[in-house]
């Protein structure tokens, strides 16, 4: 049997980042960023008030301090305005949050600490320098980078790339996943189950585990346990596959559909992973395009768990992100665990909170249920087959 690290390592010899592309900022989200980005200017572009409220002179309100000076306002700066404004000794401008500062003014005097005057301010507290002033390239010099190659693109990166006046931007695309269910048992859910069926429900945690790693899912259906089908569904979809998950069909039944279609090609190995749950896999490449396909196990738990330690970092590679093995933390274990001998075993636990974690009471592969209450996967290590409570355990937090 292969170990979980090997397996690992020969897919990401395989997977590849994908091309980058330029992507107008509204697509952008949650790509990833294939270039460096700069700032063409500083930020704040230019000295602007933080406050509405007076533009001054510092020393002009110093006397504040002792009874309330009073001003002329001898003009109105809005946010916006771009006419030259300068402020003369004993003057104060009004002016808004966002406005540029007059040249020759140092303090910005919030309205609050005066009655609000237009003609003339009566000044109640004096302001010191640079009081409510933003100053030019305060959050960045021109030139600066603002964003390194490699940033994960959120709500707060496409800010700042407009910021920066980008209207479009150089990205590697979240990878196009096509997910595709084996099994002359699954129905969809929504319609009644005939004799012998099961609702279908690997493909829709699978598209949901893709979009978490950043790409986008595509559920191709149910495809029944029969290899030409399979093969003419896996090549209708391959035009628009970045990558395939199929999910069943790999072990050692009589009708492996996905074994049976794709073994032959000679370009996916089948092989046993000496993990628990989810022994049997297969990984390789199809079509001219050499798409990468994960031939994942059926029982539900098992191709969900298959994902986190082996699709996951293949979707960051072609993301253009470090393909690290999904995080983990450190947790007591608040009961005994086995695990068999030879295999790594991720068992579902939940965290308490507290440091430990608690192994769920059912540990079948095909117990969906009992992975849904589980916020949590317990590493086992290969050589360990029994384990006390209070056992200091990796756990791979979900
Ligand atoms: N003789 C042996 N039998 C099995 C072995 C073995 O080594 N020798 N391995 C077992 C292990 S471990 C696993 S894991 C499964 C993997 O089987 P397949 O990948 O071929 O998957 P299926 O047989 O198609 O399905 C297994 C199980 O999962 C249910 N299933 C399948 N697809 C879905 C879906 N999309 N949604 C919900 N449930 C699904 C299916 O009904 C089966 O119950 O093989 C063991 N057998
Ligand atoms: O590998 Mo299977 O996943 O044990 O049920």
């Amino acid at each position: 049997m292969r170990s979980v690290d090997e397996h690992l390592a020969d897919i990401l010899r395989t997977v590849r980042a994908l091309a980058p592309l330029e992507l107008e900022l509204e697509r952008a989200l949650g790509t990833t960023l294939a270039e460096e980005v700069t700032s063409p200017v500083p930020l704040p572009p230019f000295d602007n008030s933080a406050m509405d409220g007076y533009a001054v002179r510092a020393e002009d309100v110093e006397a504040a301090s002792q009874g309330p000076v009073t001003l002329p306002v001898v003009d109105d700066v809005a946010a916006g305005d771009g006419r030259l404004h300068a402020l003369g000794p004993g003057m104060a401008m009004r002016i808004m949050t966002g406005a540029p500062l007059p040249a020759g003014a140092d303090a910005v005097v919030p309205v609050e600490w005066t009655d609000g005057g237009t003609a003339r301010v009566v000044i109640e507290r004096p302001a010191p320098k640079g009081n409510a002033i933003r100053l030019a390239g305060e959050d960045v010099h021109a030139g600066d980078a603002v964003l390194p190659a490699g940033t994960r693109i959120g709500p707060a990166q496409l800010g700042i790339l407009a910021g920066v006046g980008r209207r479009r931007v150089l990205v590697r695309p979240r990878p196009r996943v096509v997910v595709i269910s084996t099994g002359a048992e699954l129905a969809e859910p929504g319609t009644p189950l005939s004799p012998g069926q099961i609702w279908e429900s690997n493909s829709y945690t699978l598209i949901a585990a893709v979009r978490q790693a950043g790409g986008e899912g595509y559920r191709a259906g149910i495809v029944g346990d029969d290899a030409a089908g399979f093969m003419e569904q896996l090549d209708a979809q391959l035009v628009r596959a970045d990558m395939v998950i199929t999910s069943g069909g790999v072990s050692m039944g009589a009708y492996e559909p996905v074994k049976e279609a794709l073994g032959p090609l000679g370009t996916v190995r089948f092989e046993k992973v000496a993990m628990q749950p989810g022994m049997p896999q297969g990984f390789g490449v199809v079509g001219e395009d050499e798409v990468p396909v994960f031939a994942l196990p059926g029982n539900p738990v098992s191709s969900f768990v298959s994902f986190m330690l082996f699709v996951r970092p293949a979707l960051r590679k072609m993301q253009g992100l470090p393909a690290e093995p999904a995080p983990t933390v450190t947790a007591v274990t608040t009961a005994p665990l086995r695990s068999p001998a030879g295999k790594r075993s991720y068992l579902r636990g939940t965290l308490t909170g507290q440091g430990g974690v608690t192994p769920v009471r059912r540990q079948g592969s095909h117990q969906l249920a009992a992975l849904a209450e589980a916020d949590a996967l317990i590493v086992v290590p290969e050589d360990v087959t029994d384990l006390p409570e209070g056992t200091t355990v990796e756990v791979i937090p979900l």
